[in-house]
């Protein structure tokens, strides 16, 4: 018998003394996992290069997994290495809607037997699985993820390392900090009230993007730790970095039925799920479109559900850096760079669009352009790569769509890059855009590429510029303000406080630490439920309020009615 089991039979046992009398939640304090350096003979190096060669030398096969079950379909399909896409990396199968089906029913079933395993415990296997990530497992990740996803080493590094690690023992903390607050009980011995978190009734579906494999682990992850029984599933392009967390939370003792692990066409996913009346919650994170669909189908169908099912939706961002004519141009320049290009561009965060005062362009304009062909586009295993290759076809050719509107358009002069080639990698150069019209396309939509462009405004319109930068765009996920003038900072920081859930003052739009800067943002961006911070663990429980009585009731009537 497994210690699970033991925990199991134990709880059945108590099942009644434990309806008011939860255990008692150890102490224990966190901190943020630190990056490392990866220099030139460094352990780290050598362990990271051990695991890359490892998992470039096979196709790596990955099932369907529900309860303690594989599954495999004839729907193959192939993860492929995008900076090399004739590579293939991994095999994946994606599941039909009747193994969706019976993922949900699974998760139904086990659900009650999961969501009464303690806190305690639950929060003992979280913290094992976070050291796990840190020392074992820390190249598996960042390997799977630099070459799933093409990541530098410093974007895996931040990203599969540190902020996934972060995530789980932050969220630990949370819910353990979230369960001290009681209702008060002004005189125990004639009525005691307490409040206790149960997670949600029905499962909860999590769908994850592909450009952060932290996020897959959070958005299924802090549900189940919370007591829900979770479907996960995780983008085709990220299948192998997302099964390499699967594996490693099983090993720590996450049983088969808390997590199931379903990649899938993403409508077949979405249509079952959200017929099912026994939807609980929704955690996703990725475009408008997609969470769009699935809120439509939710009320469609709300009607049939046992339970309100909860929406909790991160999606895109048009990012804004607005700089004042007293800023510092070397933050401007290198914060700009980074924001815009790391990572192709494909963070939600990154920075998009920039407003820049005449005065200080031509410093601005030499310094991103020199900055920019400094920059190679590469191999992730060459260490000198600031960049590889954008995630898909579809990627490629949406980028390159806006590139082309920027080489066809009066309004629009590319000033950097603008070269794009899909032959052996889906490659796009670092361009920087330079725009005669604040509202063209370039400066509204979403492009999710290493796309950057520029508005250059005259001095005086300062102040015009934080309206264009609040209202230009339907997003308001991320924005960054730069200065010196203080006065104008706190003008800039009150009229857009609506304009970005994540706000930054002389620093770059990307960059969000857990647990540091919580992370979401609000308007088409998403729900903001702020990943990375309190709030948000406890979204993911449905709290009962319990109010013991010590004394009999004697009597129906009232003192005054005699
Ligand atoms: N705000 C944030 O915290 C945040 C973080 C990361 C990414 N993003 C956003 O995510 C987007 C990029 O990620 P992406 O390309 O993976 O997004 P996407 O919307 O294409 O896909 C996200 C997930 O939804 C799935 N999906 C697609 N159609 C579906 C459907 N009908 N029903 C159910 N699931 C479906 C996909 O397979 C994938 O797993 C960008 O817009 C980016 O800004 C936002
Ligand atoms: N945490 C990330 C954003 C996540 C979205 O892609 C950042 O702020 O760089």
């Amino acid at each position: 018998m497994n210690n699970l089991s033991l925990i199991f039979n134990r709880l059945n046992a108590r099942a009644v003394s434990t309806i008011v009398q939860d255990l008692p939640i150890t102490d224990f304090q966190v901190e943020n996992e630190p990056c490392l350096g990866y220099m030139p003979g460094s352990p780290e190096r050598k362990e990271l290069e051990a695991a890359l060669a490892k998992y470039e030398s096979q196709t790596t096969d990955v099932p369907i997994m529900i309860g303690d079950k594989e599954y495999r379909t004839d729907h193959v399909r192939h993860q492929v290495i995008p900076h090399n896409h004739s590579h293939k990396l991994a095999q994946f199968y994606y599941a039909t809607s009747e193994l969706v089906q019976k993922a949900i029913d699974t998760a139904v079933a086990e659900r009650e037997k999961w969501e009464r395993v303690p806190l305690n415990v639950k929060f003992d296997m979280w913290l094992k699985a976070a050291d796990l990530m840190g020392t074992k497992y820390r190249q598996d990740l960042n390997a799977t993820t630099m070459l799933g996803q093409s990541k530098t080493v410093i974007q895996a590094e931040i990203d599969s390392a540190a902020e996934l690690i972060d995530f789980l023992r932050f969220n630990a903390l949370y819910a353990k900090e979230g369960t001290k607050w009681q209702p008060r009980s002004p005189d125990p011995k004639v009525t005691v009230n307490k409040l206790r978190l149960r997670g949600l009734e029905g499962f909860v579906a999590a769908v994850s993007p592909f450009n952060f494999t932290a996020i897959g682990g959070n958005l299924a992850y802090t549900p189940a730790m919370m007591g829900n029984c979770v479907l996960w599933k995780p983008s085709d392009t990220a299948i192998l970095s997302n099964f390499t967390i699967y594996k490693i939370m099983r090993e720590v003792g996450v049983p088969g039925g808390a997590v199931s692990f379903i990649p899938a066409d993403g409508p077949v996913f979405g249509d079952t799920i959200t017929k099912s009346p026994h939807l609980g919650a929704i955690n996703f994170t990725g475009s408008v479109p997609t969470f769009q669909r699935l809120w439509t189908q939710v009320g469609q169908n709300l009607s049939n559900y046992v339970s309100f099912p909860r929406l909790v939706g991160e999606c895109g961002g048009k990012n804004f850096h607005l700089i004042h004519p007293s800023a510092d141009v070397t933050s401007v320049v290198n914060g700009t760079i980074r924001s815009a290009f790391e990572y192709c561009g494909q963070k939600c965060s990154a920075c998009s669009r920039a407003y820049v005062p005449e005065s200080l362009w031509p410093q601005v304009k030499q310094g991103l352009v020199a900055t920019q062909k400094e920059l190679k586009v590469g191999d992730v295993k060459e260490y000198d790569s600031f960049t590889s290759a954008v995630i898909d076809d579809k990627a490629f050719k949406r980028i390159s769509g806006y590139i082309d509107h920027a080489n066809s358009s009066p309004n629009l002069t590319i000033i950097a890059g603008g070269k794009y080639d899909d032959s052996v990698g889906y490659f796009v150069e670092p361009t920087i855009v330079e725009t005669k019209d604040p509202k063209d396309k370039i400066m509204v939509e979403e492009i999710f590429g290493p796309v950057l462009s520029v508005y250059v405004y005259p001095d005086e319109k300062v102040d015009e510029m934080i309206q264009v930068a609040n209202t230009s765009t339907p997003y308001a996920l991320t924005g960054a303000i730069f200065a010196q003038d203080e006065a104008w900072l706190a003008k800039a920081t009150d009229m857009l406080k609506d304009a970005a859930g994540n706000f930054y003052i002389n620093d770059k739009s990307t960059g969000s630490v857990v647990a540091q800067q919580p992370f979401g943002g609000s308007r088409m961006s998403g729900t903001n439920d702020k990943a990375g911070g309190l709030q948000y663990a406890l979204k993911w429980t449905s709290p009962q309020a319990i109010k013991q009585t010590m004394v009999p009731l004697t009597d129906v009537k009232y003192p005054y009615m005699g």
